[in-house]
């Protein structure tokens, strides 16, 4: 059976699209085998899925136990790749991708990068030269390569979870019972919540409070649920609050306008689900997502704020919202963006279906 690697961890981000391209080859009959950390979501969400997952000790370079650390993981993953004896190698980015794509090389495998940011990140900064191909998101990711390397990029899009392509707006809001003059707002700080989006949200909960026919769903992520959960002592009955939504597709399907980070998976699930959003940028040059919200911006799908202005964001969404010719104008634009059937243009370019 032929068999490829996907190495990725850390946040939803990493992990969901590695989770598209899995199903995508073990619908054509490969199996893809996991290789992450031990201590981030990876570790449960994986196995969750039915594929088999090694996780590795493996941390930010920071100092010098981490740097043991990674040298440790990169000699256990030379180990992983000599008996798993992969067709291919395929990384998603970041510190995570490190071992086993070093390991790759190692031992001369055929390696493929997937970069989701508009950016291209350290990791495969690092490896680009050195892998088959890379699949990227946004056609912006050329710019951040020499012209002679262009030839081993590929613009697929982002690779989304099914269920962003399948579900349908109008039988979602029946399910959710929501009304037809009902306008929903979807909060969202990517998969580990976002404290400057939720504390601007809590500042102007009592306007929330006031507008009737909009109902929230707000993902405040799981390490912010607790506290905000004792903050609040009023709340629409509608309105729902959850550390994360685990059915972020069918939600952001009856959304009618998004609050949100700029992360890459959320980027292209609004782009494939034609959502207007207002973007909030985790502010960090090294994260990249302000380049990310750009592409939206550019294109007049969607208004970016700063962490320090995030409270006239929450003013901004709840007056865009009630606006259905500017809502429909942005749902037209948008549409240029898309891409579809990443996970499928990726698996199909990589060179692991010779004969055996
Ligand atoms: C802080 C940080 O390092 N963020 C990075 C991380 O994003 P991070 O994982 O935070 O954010 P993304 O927007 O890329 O992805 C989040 C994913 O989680 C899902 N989701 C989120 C909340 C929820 O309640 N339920 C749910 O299912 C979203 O639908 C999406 O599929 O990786 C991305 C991809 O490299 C980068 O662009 C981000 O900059």
């Amino acid at each position: 059976m032929r068999k490829v690697i996907l190495t990725t961890g850390g946040t939803g981000g990493h992990i969901y699209p590695a989770l598209a391209v899995a199903r995508e080859l073990k619908k054509r009959g490969v199996e893809p085998i996991f290789v992450g950390t031990s201590h981030r979501m990876e570790k449960d969400m994986i196995p969750q899925e039915g594929y088999k997952f090694i996780g590795l000790d493996v941390k930010p370079l920071k100092n010098i136990a981490s740097i043991f650390k990674m040298l440790k993981s990169i000699i256990k993953a030379i180990g992983i790749v000599r008996k798993e004896k992969p067709d291919a190698i395929l990384g998603f980015g970041n510190y995570i991708s490190v071992p086993a794509i070093l390991a790759g090389i190692i031992l001369r495998k055929k390696i493929y990068l997937q970069e989701q940011n508009a950016n291209l990140g350290f990791a495969n900064k690092l490896f680009y030269r050195l892998s088959k191909m890379s699949f990227l998101a946004f056609e912006k990711t050329y710019d951040d390569l020499p012209i002679k390397y262009h030839k081993k990029l590929k613009v697929t899009g982002n690779p989304l979870r099914s269920e962003v392509y399948m579900v349908n707006r109008k039988i979602e809001r029946e399910r959710l019972k929501i009304e037809d003059d009902e306008k929903v707002l979807l909060i969202t700080g990517g998969s580990l919540g976002s404290k400057s989006i939720n504390d601007a949200i809590l500042s102007k909960w009592e306007r929330t409070l006031a507008e009737k026919k909009i109902r929230i769903y707000w993902a405040t992520g799981k390490n912010h649920f607790e506290t905000i959960n004792q903050n609040l002592n009023k709340y629409k009955p509608n309105d729902v609050i959850k550390p994360y939504f685990s059915n972020m597709p069918s939600i952001m399907a009856v959304s009618d306008l998004v609050v949100c980070r700029a992360g890459a998976l959320t980027i292209s699930e609004l782009i494939a689900m034609e959502k207007p959003s207002i973007l909030i940028p985790y502010q960090s040059i090294k994260v990249g997502q302000y380049e990310n919200a750009k592409i939206l911006e550019e294109t007049g799908a969607s208004y970016i704020y700063k962490n320090s202005e995030a409270e006239i964001a929450i003013e901004r969404a709840m007056d865009l919202i009630k606006d259905d010719i500017e809502l429909a104008k942005i749902r037209a634009r948008i549409k240029v963006l898309k891409k579809d059937r990443a996970a499928e243009k990726i698996v199909k370019a990589m060179d692991i279906w010779g004969r055996k």
